[in-house]
């Protein structure tokens, strides 16, 4: 279990970025920090590893204070995906994956042959092991960053933003992959996200922050989900949902030229004027009616 008691960063330029943060992060569970941006998650899950250290307050894994870890030695043991990957350029996919634990002092023919386990675990084959990140797909190069996180078999992985670069398809396998992963491996995941959408898929336990670090909320999905415990969950939750699900269907029917906007569940929530169409031709102002919609009562659908 990780456990934040009482803990405040305040920035050496004033910042305070988290205040009297506190939490506990059970084991083998997937725990998602989500809220927007400047929120404080990054802050938070990087004073696990000793990448941000705590103005006040402290940070404990299975009660050992993590002010007390050698901050290089704690990080070896704890696996950290981020965004982008953060692969080295000039050394091959297998390179990536094997140099932490070669540091570690795992033999080389034992880390090379745990690589290419972890390139199945996470769904790569093995004919890419000798390319270069810049070679791979974005896809792929997170698949990389996966298995790099789990090279030294750590208990806590450590996932900051880890699909927010790719394309919604790939986002969605390599969630699919994360699931499976847990599944098979049960660590310790901190996962860090801005979408409501992923923090509900993945999380068994989901925190929403607001500014300054304060959690709004937490709970298990359906927990949130049912009982929004304050108007910006509740916003947040909505609008996330309402944006993400908006389509122009083809089989909507339009009002003239003039297309209807509908939600995931297929009700019209807006019209789009077409230029000339029945909106726009009695419109002074057409741009302030291109789009009109209620999008915050998209997310009830
Ligand atoms: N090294 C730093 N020095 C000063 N201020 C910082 C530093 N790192 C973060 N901050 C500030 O601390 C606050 C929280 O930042 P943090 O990166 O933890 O938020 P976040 O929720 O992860 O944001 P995002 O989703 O944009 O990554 C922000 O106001 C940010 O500008």
């Amino acid at each position: 279990m990780i456990e934040f008691r009482s803990v405040s960063k305040t920035y050496q330029d004033g910042t305070a970025a988290v205040e009297d943060f506190s939490l506990e992060i059970p084991a083998r569970r997937i725990t998602v920090l989500v809220g927007s941006s400047g929120s404080g998650k990054t802050t938070v899950m990087r004073m696990i590893n000793r990448m941000v250290d705590p103005t006040s307050g402290t940070v404990e894994i299975d009660g050992v204070d993590v002010a007390t870890r050698e901050p290089v030695q704690l990080r070896r043991g704890i696996g950290y995906i981020m965004q982008n990957s953060g692969l080295l350029p000039h050394r091959s996919v297998l390179d990536n994956i094997t140099t932490v634990p070669r540091l570690t002092g795992v033999s080389k023919a034992d880390a090379r042959r745990r690589a290419f386990e972890l390139m199945e675990v996470v769904g790569l084959e093995r004919s890419l092991a000798d390319r270069y990140p810049s070679q791979l797909s974005g896809g792929q190069q997170q698949r990389v960053g996966v298995a790099r996180g789990l090279a030294v078999d750590p208990n806590i992985l450590l996932m900051d933003e880890p699909f927010s670069a790719v394309d919604p398809i790939v986002r969605d396998e390599l969630q699919q992959e994360v699931l499976r992963i847990q599944a098979e491996l049960a660590k310790t995941i901190v996962f860090v996200s801005h979408d409501i959408d992923e923090a509900f898929l993945l999380g068994d336990q989901v925190v929403v922050l607001e500014r300054g670090g304060h959690i709004v909320q937490q709970g298990t999905p359906t927990e949130i989900l049912a009982n929004p415990a304050t108007d910006f969950v509740a916003t947040f939750i909505g609008a996330e949902r309402g944006k993400r699900r908006l389509v122009v269907s083809d089989s909507t029917p339009a009002i003239g030229d003039d297309r209807v906007l509908v939600d995931g569940g297929g009700y019209p929530v807006g019209i789009i004027a077409a230029p000339g169409g029945r909106l726009e031709a009695g419109n002074p102002n057409p741009k302030s009616r291109s789009v009109s919609n209620k999008t915050d009562q998209a997310g009830d659908a």
